[in-house]
């Protein structure tokens, strides 16, 4: 195919190129700046060149494809893009009639970070950067479409340490319970059965459970610095070798460091009957729960300090202590008294015992029991029958109870969540927070920690990283739990 050169300043729907940033298989992306603002945007051409008439169908087709989802992806996750133009430049043949895609701009793909990881260990952040990525998965499902080309290469990573699902040459719309595609895709990702389907006159049959195929191949790479689930040298190889797991030839054989609630998750993407991969949005929430501690019983709290001492000695450098998504290390035993709220502070009695426990069940420590207590107080003043119906807040933690669903923690072992229940309101808080503070540290927020997590709580982690702090509108709310954490010793 005739290559798409772009001149370094060429100018294009009032963005100026800068440099190029890579090619793909059908067209080149460069860097960018918007002549009007100078915001960094990366711009994607795919080109008219004179080709073969079946490669220009496939290329005209995967155009349209681009461009359809590229306008209508809509979510945090998903690459923004900010303008689809034809060139005109009669004087450029090569560059005549290309496409030019202009989106932000990302700093690099997850494919170049596993080209620097080191086999065996998980990338930083994997935990939080998977869950996000799923996010992004989940939405486009919900909304009946299949990305069909999830891959490294199209996931690309922002500046803020945000996630991007991007590429949707391949993404389509479900038809009832399937959709097609071009009989493309990337081989080390593709599930087992595109391998056996035969292409129709419309292309490859599709469905979402392909997406989680090749979401639990990215999750392996992510968390093991790049490891494919299958071996073989080559992609057709590893190609061979998953298609022999699905024929019941070969068991699958997980990276044997994965710790067992990762490896499980992978396991189920990886199912052969796709009907019984998770879908994108239980996978979210399970991932959530797998890189935020879960809550403990108090009296098993000694034994197994005594195991995690004992497992962190012995693993020091082998880099899952230090996964975020890593739930089964307990923190350090607190010192006796240490981080316990003072007793003439104003906390119920009742109350005391979850808050600690859902302090201690976070190895962040800015998430103190005083943290805890005074954001209680300043959301509800401690009543567990608080309620806002306007605002759709309830409880003694003001839970929004569609919110609620997605953390929700079993406090006081009833076998039941509910946000009415101040020990499973408090425990869930406690397991929210600690995301947030590992999500604010992970973008690099500046500011007093406890305080970005006490407004990050009203509004989202995001909301606090985009203002770069406290947000004005929640100001008052965050001075209020700061005067609280000072009377509770924090
Ligand atoms: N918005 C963006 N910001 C920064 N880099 C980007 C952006 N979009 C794509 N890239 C990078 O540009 C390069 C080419 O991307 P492109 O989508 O054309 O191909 P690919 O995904 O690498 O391969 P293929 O076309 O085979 O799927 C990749 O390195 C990709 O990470």
């Amino acid at each position: 195919m005739e290559p798409t050169d772009v001149p370094t300043g060429y100018l294009v729907a009032g963005y100026r190129i800068t440099g190029p940033i890579g090619a793909g298989a059908w067209g080149r992306v460069y860097a960018g700046r918007s002549e009007a603002d100078g915001s960094p945007v990366a711009v994607k051409f795919l080109p008219p060149g004179r080709l073969a008439p079946g490669q220009r169908r496939t290329l005209a087709e995967l155009t349209r494809r681009e461009i359809r989802f590229s306008r209508r992806a809509d979510h945090p996750q998903l690459i923004r893009t900010l303008a689809v133009v034809t060139v005109r430049d009669p004087d450029r043949q090569a560059l005549d009639g290309a496409v030019a895609l202009v989106m932000e701009r990302a700093e690099r793909s997850l494919q170049q970070l596993l080209q620097d990881a080191e086999p065996g260990r998980p990338l930083p952040g994997a935990g939080p950067l998977l869950t996000e990525l799923c996010t992004g998965l989940a939405h486009m499902h919900g909304k009946g479409w299949v990305h069909g080309d999830l891959k490294p290469g199209n996931v690309l990573l922002m500046a803020d340490g945000s996630v991007r699902l991007a590429d949707f040459g391949l993404t389509t719309e479900l038809e009832g319970t399937h959709a097609y595609i071009p009989p493309l895709g990337s081989l080390d990702h593709v599930p087992p059965e595109w391998w056996s389907q035969r292409s129709g006159p419309r292309g490859v049959q599709l469905r979402p459970g392909a997406d989680v195929w090749a979401f639990g191949v990215l999750a392996h790479q992510v968390l093991t610095g790049g490891l494919h689930p299958f071996l073989g040298a080559t992609a057709r190889a590893r190609g061979l070798a998953a298609q022999a797991y699905a024929r019941g030839v070969t068991p699958l054989r997980l990276d044997e460091r994965l710790p067992a609630g990762w490896r499980a998750l992978i396991a189920d993407c990886l199912a052969v009957d796709q009907a019984v991969r998770p879908d994108a949005r239980r996978l979210t929430a399970r991932l959530r729960a797998l890189h935020t501690p879960p809550p403990r019983r108090r009296n098993r709290i000694g034994r197994l300090t005594v195991l995690a001492a004992a497992l962190l000695a012995a693993v020091p450098a082998a880099g899952w202590a230090r996964l975020p998504g890593q739930a089964p290390l307990p923190p350090p035993p607190p010192a006796a008294g240490a981080g316990a709220l003072p007793a003439d502070a104003d906390v119920p009695a009742a109350l005391r015992e979850p808050i600690e426990r859902a302090a201690r069940a976070c190895p962040e420590p800015e998430i103190s029991p005083a943290l805890i207590a005074a954001m209680l107080k300043a959301e509800s003043g401690f009543d567990p029958a608080a309620a806002r119906p306007a605002t759709q807040e309830y409880g003694i933690a003001m839970w929004t109870p569609s919110v609620f669903k997605a953390w929700a923690q079993d406090g006081d072992g009833d076998g039941r969540k509910d946000y009415m229940s101040a020990p499973d309101a408090i425990i869930t808080m406690g397991n929210y927070v600690c995301w947030l503070d590992q999500q604010l540290k992970r973008r690099g927020t500046g500011g007093d920690l406890r305080e970005l997590v006490a407004a990050g709580y009203r509004t989202s982690d995001k909301t606090v990283a985009d203002a770069g702090g406290v947000p004005e509108r929640v100001r008052s709310h965050v001075d209020l739990v700061l005067r609280y954490l000072a009377q509770y010793g924090g």
